[in-house]
């Protein structure tokens, strides 16, 4: 890492459905900058659709390919970047997220529940009752979301632009660091 004009502008997590895609999309917009996103990126990168490397070659495939293109994206993306729920859990990625601009988008159990429906394109949610196994990867995952986070928003109420509009004044501001090293 070489410093705040390297990599993405703001990273954004959380659990499946939180709205990392669409938030993330919005907010690129917003800030008239490019946006990434990391489902996109493996997508490109493979030639498969997510469900389908999953089908073929397994989750820890699909988890070492995420975290490849995800540290590439690390270093030369300069936009707004969204990752899918699963992508900080990886032990090779949390180092470099550490250094980054990461947001937390929460939501809980209800919100989820509108918006996973079946489950169809997310193979994470298969194979039983898909909104018990959404409740159970966001408990075990939420400790490390927020260890990595600079930020955290509530998901769970306004509009995808009302929330990217938040996210926009929150990169605006500068953070008060330990080093000082944001003082006027
Ligand atoms: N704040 C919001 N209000 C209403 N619908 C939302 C909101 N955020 C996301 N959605 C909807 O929820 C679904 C999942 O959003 P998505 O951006 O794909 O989430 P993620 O990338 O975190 O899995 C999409 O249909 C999206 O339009
Ligand atoms: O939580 C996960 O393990 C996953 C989340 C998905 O992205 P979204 O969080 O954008 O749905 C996608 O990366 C893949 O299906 C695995
Ligand atoms: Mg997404």
């Amino acid at each position: 890492m070489s410093g705040a004009d390297a990599g993405p502008c703001i990273v954004l997590i959380g659990p499946m459905a939180a709205g990392k895609s669409s938030i993330g999309r919005r907010l690129a917009s917003l800030l008239e900058v490019p946006f990434a996103d990391l489902d996109d990126l493996v997508v490109e990168r493979d030639g498969r659709e997510i469900p389908d490397i999953f089908a073929a070659d397994g989750e820890e495939s699909f988890r070492a390919l995420e975290a490849r293109v995800l540290t590439e994206a690390l270093r030369t993306h300069r936009g707004v970047l969204s990752l899918g729920g699963g992508a900080p859990m990886t032990a090779s990625v949390q180092p470099l997220l550490r250094q980054a601009p990461v947001a937390l988008l929460e939501i809980g159990p209800e919100t989820a529940a509108r918006r996973i429906g079946t489950g169809t394109g997310r193979p994470m949610l298969r194979g039983e009752d898909p909104l018990q196994r959404w409740t159970r990867l966001a408990e075990e995952r939420t400790p490390t979301y927020r260890a990595l986070a600079r930020w955290r928003i509530d998901a769970d109420r306004g509009s995808v632009t009302g929330l990217a509009r938040r996210l926009a004044d929150l990169i605006r501001t500068p953070a008060p660091t330990s080093s000082g090293k944001d003082r006027a």
